[in-house]
């Protein structure tokens, strides 16, 4: 084998480690966001439920003091996860806007 050939093999060999390596990842990354989409879906379940009983019972359709109390809470548990918070609060408030969306769609029907 010359020696040109042996390089060309091992940067064979590092392309198909590093090709296994990202499937790999990818196929975490994969399962992780069914994951979240289905957790998502359940929660959109049960916030559609707040909507009808909201709509029901003449409630306002946002809660600030629940938020507040949300965002404090999963910002702590961002940070013990190593997770940026803020990245934490503004996924929370992106869900939240949506719900009440939800809610006032309910409430107006
Ligand atoms: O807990 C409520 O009152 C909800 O309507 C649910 C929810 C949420 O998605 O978590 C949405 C809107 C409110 O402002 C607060 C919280």
């Amino acid at each position: 084998m010359t020696e040109s050939t042996s390089a060309a093999d091992a940067d064979r060999s590092v392309d198909a480690h590093a090709r296994a390596e990202l499937a790999r990842l990818r196929g975490s990354i994969d399962n992780i966001d069914a994951a979240i989409v289905h957790m998502l879906a359940e929660r959109f379940k049960c916030t559609q439920e707040v909507g009808r009983l909201k709509a029901e019972y003449r409630l306002p359709p946002a809660d600030p003091g629940r938020e507040k109390e949300q965002i404090e809470r999963l910002r702590r548990l961002a940070e013990s996860a190593r997770l940026d918070p803020a990245f934490a609060e503004k996924f929370l408030n992106f869900i939240i806007a949506e719900v009440i969306r939800h809610h006032e769609r309910i409430a107006g029907a």
